[in-house]
């Protein structure tokens, strides 16, 4: 079984994560880890830190010579935006963590809450996501991710739960975007639409795994079932505030005939829709794995909402510091990772092994079984 932590403020020296579990003798292309970190950097809307980091890991343990030892994998990514005045905030931000923090801990301000409740952590998240997509690669198994919906800025395209499985059977879905550039243009449009009004923004992303086995997680109990750990993995994400599968909320116009994945069989099991998002009764029934998120828009606002000052218990507007606009994109990088990190603790779960090899042999083993079914 795998399991992470992380450690590490916004603004402190650095974040630092430990990953273990992963097997012996699994080659790490760190760059492959700083390419991954890189794009959760991008997209419109991202403050200046952005411009400031350059987000690269630092390998401490648990790798010889770019292979895996079955040791745990300690990482460590410096901070470069460290360097501003870390001002008390005593005007709590409503939508951050920063009152119901406060309170908790019992601290005059918010500051130390805000530091490790900013979303820098994800920076960490996405370097160990980004190993276990290395790991879920010597499988065939591929995560990625698009923006469907930025405000009410909506992609025309169909969702990638609606495309026609039928056409697609032998295409690498892997390399499927569901880019619509018009949509793309309308979106950044929003963004920046908010930012000359003092706002933020929110967004839906779609999240996809493709080339996954049947048999992940499990229907006999409530915290083994794979629908239920992806949705908490994803509720973790700071800002994330819904989550759906397959067909999600849009179900609820279709009768039972309408929305139910007929069953066929061609040498192995296949559906000719995937409305249920690729689980069901918490299993894996190996067709793509399809969630979307939605993201509340950022709650650090230029044109700030009122608030209280926690000292004076006057009523102000809340604080401002530098803040993104929009992180949309950046979320599906962090939720591509978190998506990966739970189909490997899954596929450690049924396939067990302290080696590549061995775990190898038993997947061999399985879908040998698998093919006679
Ligand atoms: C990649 C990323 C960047 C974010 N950047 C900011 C930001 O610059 N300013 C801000 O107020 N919130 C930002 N957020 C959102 C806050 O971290 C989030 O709203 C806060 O932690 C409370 O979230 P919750 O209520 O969903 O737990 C960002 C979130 C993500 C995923
Ligand atoms: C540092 C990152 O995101 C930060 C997340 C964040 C928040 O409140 O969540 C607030 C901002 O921090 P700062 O005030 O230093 O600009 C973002 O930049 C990052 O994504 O690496």
């Amino acid at each position: 079984m795998l399991r992470f932590l992380t450690g590490g403020e916004s603004h402190g020296d650095a974040l630092v994560g430990i990953l273990e579990g992963i097997p012996a003798n699994l080659y790490l292309e760190k760059s492959y880890v700083n390419k991954e970190l890189n794009r959760r950097q991008k997209g419109y809307g991202r403050s200046d830190r952005m411009a400031i980091e350059k987000d690269e890991v630092i390998i401490l343990s648990g790798i010889n010579k770019d292979y895996t030892t079955g040791n745990p994998i300690s990482i460590m990514i410096k901070n470069k935006g460290k360097n501003i005045q870390l001002v008390e905030i005593t005007r709590p931000r409503p939508g951050h963590a920063d009152l119901a923090g406060a309170l908790k801990y019992n601290q005059v301000g918010a500051r130390n809450i805000l530091e490790r409740a900013s979303a820098r952590e994800t920076a960490m998240r996405v370097a160990i996501g980004s190993i276990c997509k290395i790991f879920l690669n010597e499988f065939n198994i591929s995560i990625f991710s698009h923006v469907v919906q930025i405000g009410q800025v909506k992609s025309n395209k169909n969702y990638y739960t609606n495309l026609n499985l039928e056409e697609l059977k032998n295409v690498d879905k892997s390399s499927i975007r569901v880019v619509d550039r018009d949509a793309e243009k309308s979106m950044i449009d929003a963004i920046y639409e908010a930012k000359e009004q003092g706002d933020t923004i929110g967004g839906i992303i779609e999240i996809i795994g493709v080339n996954i086995p049947v048999g992940l997680g499990s229907h006999v109990h409530w915290d083994r079932k794979l629908d239920a750990k992806i949705a908490y993995s994803m509720m973790s994400i700071p800002g994330i505030k819904g989550v759906e599968f397959g067909l999600g909320f849009d179900g609820v116009i279709k009768l039972g005939s309408q929305f139910h994945d007929s069953i066929s069989h061609d040498e192995e099991y296949y559906r000719t829709s995937n409305n249920a998002g690729g689980i069901e009764g918490g299993i894996s029934n190996g067709e793509d794995i399809v969630l979307r998120l939605v993201m509340k828009p950022i709650p650090t606002l230029k044109k700030p909402l009122q608030t209280v000052d926690m000292e004076s218990k006057e009523k102000v507007t809340a604080q401002f510091e530098r803040s993104d606009i929009c992180a949309v994109p950046s979320a599906s990088i962090v939720a591509e990772a978190m998506l990966a990190y739970v189909l490997a603790n899954e596929m450690l779960i049924k396939f067990g092994g302290d080696s590549m090899e061995e775990i190898k042999n038993n997947y061999i083993s399985y879908m040998n079984i698998l093919k006679n079914r």
